[in-house]
């Protein structure tokens, strides 16, 4: 059963046709890879769910209900948590403390950062982000600053808040772009244990095939705003048409 559907989804900007004809379908509880060469509309398909942009055609239906018009954190709300290319926590918080912002949100339906000395001593929201940064194996380092933390623990963190909120499709735009190998190989563990434990689907657009071919079982080929091909890995992975679409580029 798909849980996303994007059906004739075109997006212009000006003169330029990012997005025409897009269909997608990604099932429950799979892992769904978005891969393209630069400028293939990646971005702006991801933007079309999350409601950062607003396609000019087609529809996107998650679990059965448009998402169209929806602000960002309604769309949020529904069960779609992104997480960005450039990691979206509070480098003057801790660990323990960032955790705790989503836990909030997710009971309260919103959250100050003043609040957060405040609930220190409210026990549900401290135990829910105690055992997210267990899940994360972050715990030891409940109490450093987000900031001094490597690139791949910052990413880790922020996966973590993510799932906080008990999201449903988790997307991700490129979530080791800039990484070393060894954090690259630990976000891949980290996403493969997400997928395997819990009841989620997760989109994913990578230009790393290393992590493509690792965790993906779907993968949409987009080329020129339009998907090119959608099958199963070991199909795309030897398809002439990707490897053309790349000119090159390892596929
Ligand atoms: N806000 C915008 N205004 C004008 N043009 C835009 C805007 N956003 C994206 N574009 C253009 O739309 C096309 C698709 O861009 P997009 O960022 O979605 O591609 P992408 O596949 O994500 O690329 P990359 O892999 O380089 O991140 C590009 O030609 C880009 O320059």
């Amino acid at each position: 059963m798909s849980i996303l559907e994007v059906k004739n989804v075109g997006k212009r900007f000006g003169g330029l046709q990012a997005l025409s004809d897009v269909n997608l379908s990604v099932k429950e509880n799979s892992v769904h890879a978005i891969i393209g060469p630069n400028g293939a509309g990646k971005s702006t398909l991801l933007n079309c769910l999350v409601g950062k942009l607003i396609p000019d055609t087609g529809s996107v239906m998650f679990d059965g209900q448009s998402v169209l018009g929806r602000a960002p954190y309604e769309i949020n709300q529904m069960g779609i948590s992104r997480v960005f290319q450039t990691p979206e926590i509070f480098g003057d918080l801790t660990v323990l403390e960032n955790m705790m912002i989503p836990c909030l949100a997710k009971r309260d339906g919103a959250f100050e950062l003043n609040a957060i000395a405040s609930v220190m001593s409210q026990r549900d929201i401290l135990d829910k982000a105690e055992a997210m940064l267990l899940e994360m194996n972050m715990a030891e380092k409940r109490h450093m600053h987000a900031a001094s933390l490597s690139r791949g623990d910052k990413r880790r963190l922020e996966i973590g808040m993510c799932l906080s909120q008990e999201p449903r499709l988790l997307l991700l735009d490129e979530p080791t772009a800039g990484m070393a190998r060894a954090d690259t190989n630990n976000t891949i563990d980290l996403l493969k244990q997400i997928s395997d434990q819990r009841n989620i689907t997760i989109a994913i657009i990578e230009h790393d095939m290393h992590v493509v071919f690792s965790l993906a079982n779907r993968i949409t080929v987009l080329a020129q705003g339009t998907p090119l091909v959608e099958d199963d890995p070991e199909n795309i992975r030897g398809n002439p048409k990707v490897r053309e679409a790349y000119l090159g580029e390892t596929a």
